[in-house]
């Protein structure tokens, strides 16, 4: 049984609160930069992926290879791609072939330039921040991997962010690299990381044949394969014995896809920390379902509060919400140019008969859902076509939040008709 020490003055609980957690005993296992040593069910798509990269052992700069990884968030992409690019690099050094490893965040790394930028860094090769453009920088990384006989697998994490926000030129030049280059070796190889394949099939058929070649779908978890994962995460960042099984179980069900969940392994993770979290500050030598439970509706509340907002909205700022539904459905984006919301929300008008408010309103609209939580919006990265601000939803575009909307819209419409 572990014993709770039980704390009195502001020294003691400061003092206990410093020294090892009951708890915890890694709680950075937990984080989502942690690369576990293994990924249960996630052993499938590893061998997929090694065996679309066969080619660059069997051949080494016979071909660029090019993978597509697609499936909703949280399941797995990003660790499965990470960790297989570690151990492959490792794997073919043993064979005495060089290669580098890079993972880029297309959405942190906006533009063609960061993107290459960030390639070069990775690679520690002295790039002058100013003055390169991006094509000679990839021409500086090309000459470099050339010169050291080594070979590269870039991933480009949010791939459909970079598609949608940058121009025509720069997504062909990455894509078709080696119609730049004349070199005969192909040093670079590709992981292409999707949240669905709508971004690509909207491609030119050029652009698209270069990126379709080997696609891998990640499918969301069920609650069995959470219970596995959340297992081995208990095992290395909790004390022994400190969560019982009904609370992983508890956790899974919530997310898992055959439950009824979204299959997200992150949230999952979160509820598990946060409920560890609870726990420790309840002074519990177990990590109980009621923590799992308090945790769940920590991690939930802020998607209850965006809802809450909705129903207070008036007509036209829920015009301007449906209108971004709508472009969310039609062509499966997240975020939408500012000028195609308009177009959007200026047809929905039409269609009801209402007046559309116009630009300098429709962005008070925006500013004001932005400041209540319910949208965001961001500048896009300097592209050919300009600047343009782009817009999102905060919250999972999900059949609740669209009932919510349209049952809300139309109390609106109904009162309008009264009030006529
Ligand atoms: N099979 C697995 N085994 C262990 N941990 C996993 C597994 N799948 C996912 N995870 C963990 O779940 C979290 C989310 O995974 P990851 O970031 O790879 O998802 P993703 O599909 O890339 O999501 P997004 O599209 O939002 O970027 C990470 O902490 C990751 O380590």
């Amino acid at each position: 049984m572990v014993r709770v020490k039980v704390t009195s003055s502001i020294e003691d609980i400061i003092e206990s609160g410093l020294t090892g957690s009951l708890i915890f005993k890694k709680p950075n296992v937990l984080t989502p930069e942690h690369i576990p040593p293994r990924l249960p069910h996630r052993e499938e798509k590893l061998r997929e992926l090694t065996l679309a990269f066969r080619d660059v052992v069997e051949d080494p700069g016979g071909t660029s290879v090019r993978v597509v990884i697609f499936g909703p968030t949280g399941t797995g992409k990003t660790v499965t791609t990470k960790s297989f690019g570690y151990a492959f690099k490792e794997k073919l050094k043993v064979r005495g072939i060089k290669l580098e490893y890079v993972h880029v965040n297309c959405h942190r790394q906006r533009t063609l330039y960061l993107l290459t930028m960030e390639v070069a860094s990775s690679l520690k090769l002295p790039i002058p921040t100013r003055g390169l453009s991006s094509q000679e920088v990839f021409k500086v990384i090309h000459d470099y991997l050339e010169k050291r006989n080594m070979y590269l697998v870039i991933t480009l994490d949010e791939f459909d962010y970079f598609i949608n926000t940058s121009s025509q030129e720069d997504i062909y030049f990455l894509v078709r690299l080696y119609d730049e280059f004349s070199s005969v070796v192909r040093r670079v190889s590709y992981i292409f990381i999707l949240r669905d394949l709508v971004t690509v099939s909207a491609l030119d058929k050029s652009v698209k044949d270069h990126i379709m070649r080997n696609v891998i779908k990640f499918e969301p978890y069920r609650a069995f394969e959470l219970n596995d994962i959340l297992n081995d995460r208990v095992r290395d960042a909790f004390q022994p014995n400190v969560v019982p099984d009904e609370t992983i179980t508890f956790i899974s069900d919530i997310y898992g896809y055959d439950k009824g969940g979204t299959g997200n392994a992150r949230l999952a993770i979160e509820t598990l920390e946060l409920a560890g979290k609870i726990a420790e500050l309840r002074n519990s030598p177990l990590v109980l379902i009621e923590h799992a439970k308090e945790a769940n509706s920590k991690i939930n509340q802020e998607a209850g509060e965006i809802l809450d907002s909705i129903t207070n909205l008036e007509l036209h700022p829920l015009l301007l919400l449906k209108a971004l539904l709508n472009l969310n459905n039609r062509f499966r984006i997240d975020t939408v140019s500012m000028g195609k919301l308009e177009q959007e929300y200026a047809g929905i008008c039409s269609e009801i008969g209402e007046e559309p408010r116009r630009h300098t309103q429709v962005y008070e609209y925006v500013r004001r859902m932005k400041l209540m939580g319910i949208i965001n919006t961001k500048q896009s990265g300097k592209g050919t076509r300009g600047r343009t601000t782009l817009v999102s939803l905060n919250v999972p575009v999900t059949p609740q939040l669209e009932n919510l909307i349209n049952r809300i819209l139309r109390m609106r419409l109904d009162n309008r008709e009264e009030s006529d």
